[in-house]
């Protein structure tokens, strides 16, 4: 275990995250499409970082979130791939943001508490989904007692409602929410509603960060003001859209559509095809050449044929 307490360096979020992967043991016998023996592979992380660096310009990663299935992963689990990720990190990535988000607000608050000590760079905390907080105001006195248990650390609210169920406007949730969350920091926003989006960004102190997580539409984000993107894609597109950001940024917006679009071709291809994070894992797999295992159930392992299908349509798209 790394020093304790000492406090996070407390930079403003900008640029692209990649929502990771959790590497996972291709050992055991697979039985059709499934994995039998399903164990966290702490070995994977220092490679994915490297490739990360190397290969897509990608500095800043956001581990155990969705695509990372943390919500399938042991208490006990989140904190050593928080640990491994946060150890292989320094001196090769900027930012490690470690989302800490459980059903049980007690293990939430142990996660949060673990992320401080192992001096991560901030956490992210989605709603609790099996029984939703009613109201805004509820969801904001949850958040709060997330807080409380590392308050040296930058705190983001990771908002999708797709996967949580909680619908929340996030314009609404804000008000006011520095004044019981002092670490407050920023909103990873998964969600296509560009209104809120909108009204959170121009609601945002300049110390905020407002990230977009629907990768299939980042440009409609950035034109709204966002400040950077955390989404699953980054992983194996994150050098196009990195250019896409550069050119938003000097005005090029025939060169951000153009690369935008191609996004999305790819992602309405895979879409079509079935996309869920055992496709996009396995697509991870066949791109990068990283070996992040299968997932964990109850999400199923990717027919071979089926990555390989998205990967040659990758291969067409952007060609080398
Ligand atoms: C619902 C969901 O998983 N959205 C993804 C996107 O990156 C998504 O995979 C992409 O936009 C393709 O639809 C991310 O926002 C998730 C994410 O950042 C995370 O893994 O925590």
């Amino acid at each position: 275990m790394m020093s304790i307490m000492a406090p996070a360096a407390d930079k403003k979020l900008t640029g692209l995250v990649a929502a990771t992967f959790t590497p996972i043991t291709s050992e055991g016998p697979i039985f059709f499409t499934f994995s039998q023996n399903s164990e966290i592979n702490l070995s994977g992380i220092g490679p994915y970082i490297d490739y990360l660096k190397e290969k897509q310009g990608v500095n800043k990663v956001f581990v155990n979130g969705t695509t990372g299935e943390s919500m399938s992963l042991s208490v006990e689990e989140r904190k050593l791939l928080a640990e491994e990720w946060c150890r292989k990190a320094k001196g090769k990535m900027d930012q490690v943001i470690v989302h800490v988000g459980c059903l049980s607000l007690k293990d939430t608050q142990e996660l949060a508490h673990h992320a401080a000590q192992i001096e991560a760079d901030g956490i992210a905390v989605i709603a609790p989904s099996f029984f939703k907080p009613s109201s805004a105001d509820v969801l904001r006195t949850f958040l709060q007692e997330v807080a409380s248990a590392a308050p040296t650390l930058p705190f983001y609210y990771y908002h999708v409602p797709s996967v949580t169920g909680v619908n929340v406007k996030v314009r609404e949730l804000i008000e006011g929410i520095e004044k019981v969350i002092p670490s407050f920091r920023g909103i990873k926003f998964t969600e296509s509603d560009l209104m809120d989006l909108g009204q959170c960004i121009s609601y945002s102190p300049p110390h905020w960060s407002v990230l977009y997580g629907v990768d299939e539409q980042l440009l409609g984000a950035l034109a709204m003001g966002a400040h950077g993107a955390v989404g699953s894609t980054y992983n194996y597109v994150g050098c196009h859209v990195n250019k896409l950001i550069s050119a938003f940024e000097t005005g090029d917006l025939v060169q951000a559509r153009t690369i935008q679009f191609k996004i999305q071709e790819l992602l309405s291809f895979a879409i079509k095809l079935g996309f869920d994070v055992g496709v996009n894992k396995q697509l991870m797999n066949e791109l990068s050449g990283l070996d992040l295992g299968p997932p964990r159930l109850p999400v199923m392992t990717c027919p071979a044929a089926r990555a390989l299908a998205i990967k040659q349509k990758y291969d067409s798209i952007f060609p080398e």
